[in-house]
């Protein structure tokens, strides 16, 4: 069963650059959780956070009962072996093997076989916690919740947005039409 991941007050600085500021959510049990927000708003500095990727500056990221925030780059690989998987855009993807390989890659590293039965009824049937950053209103639309981000915060959390509802919010913070 998939962790929740809470992240409290998160803060990811790049020296005098605030990427993620002071950001409280949690990703709840089987939700499919999609991320949208301007270029540069913090969508993968969070996420990266938020899979024990990176540590934070400041504030605690917890995967279940664990806080990762402090812990070495070691016990943090551990624990996202065990309990992540990853599909990065394009130029992060081992081309030569499928989304599902992609996918169960960080488990097989970790030495256990994934059961090819499992794939697919992640989130509906295993409780597994899916979160997509993504640019399209289409793809963002097919999630059950939709955090917006803009200028290192999550400023709206939306239920069962529309695409049509995104594209007009994004819109109106890049100022240019979204597809
Ligand atoms: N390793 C880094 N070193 C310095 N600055 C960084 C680093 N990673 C991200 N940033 C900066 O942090 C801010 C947030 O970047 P981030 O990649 O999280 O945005 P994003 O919303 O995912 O953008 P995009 O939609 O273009 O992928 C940006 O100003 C970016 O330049």
């Amino acid at each position: 069963m998939s962790p929740v991941v809470t992240l409290d007050r998160v803060t990811k600085s790049y020296g005098e650059l605030v990427a993620l500021d002071e950001v409280t959510l949690a990703f709840p049990r089987g939700r499919f959780v999609a991320v949208m927000g301007p270029s540069g708003s913090g969508k993968s500095t969070m996420l990266h956070c938020a899979a024990a990727l990176d540590p934070p500056t400041s504030g605690s990221v917890l995967i279940g009962e664990v806080d990762v925030s402090g812990l070495s780059e070691t016990r943090r690989t551990q624990l996202r072996r065990k309990h992540m998987g990853f599909v990065f855009q394009s130029y992060n993807l081992l081309p030569a093997i499928t989304v599902e390989d992609n996918i169960t890659l960080p488990l097989r590293l970790a030495g256990v076989r994934a059961d090819r039965d499992w794939l697919g009824e992640l989130v509906d049937e295993l409780g597994q916690t899916v979160v997509m950053v993504t640019h399209d209103p289409a793809a963002a639309a097919r999630a059950h919740d939709t955090l917006v981000m803009a200028d290192g915060k999550v400023i709206e959390v939306l239920d069962a947005p529309t695409p049509e509802d995104l594209a007009v919010r994004l819109t109106r913070l890049t100022g240019e039409p979204v597809a």
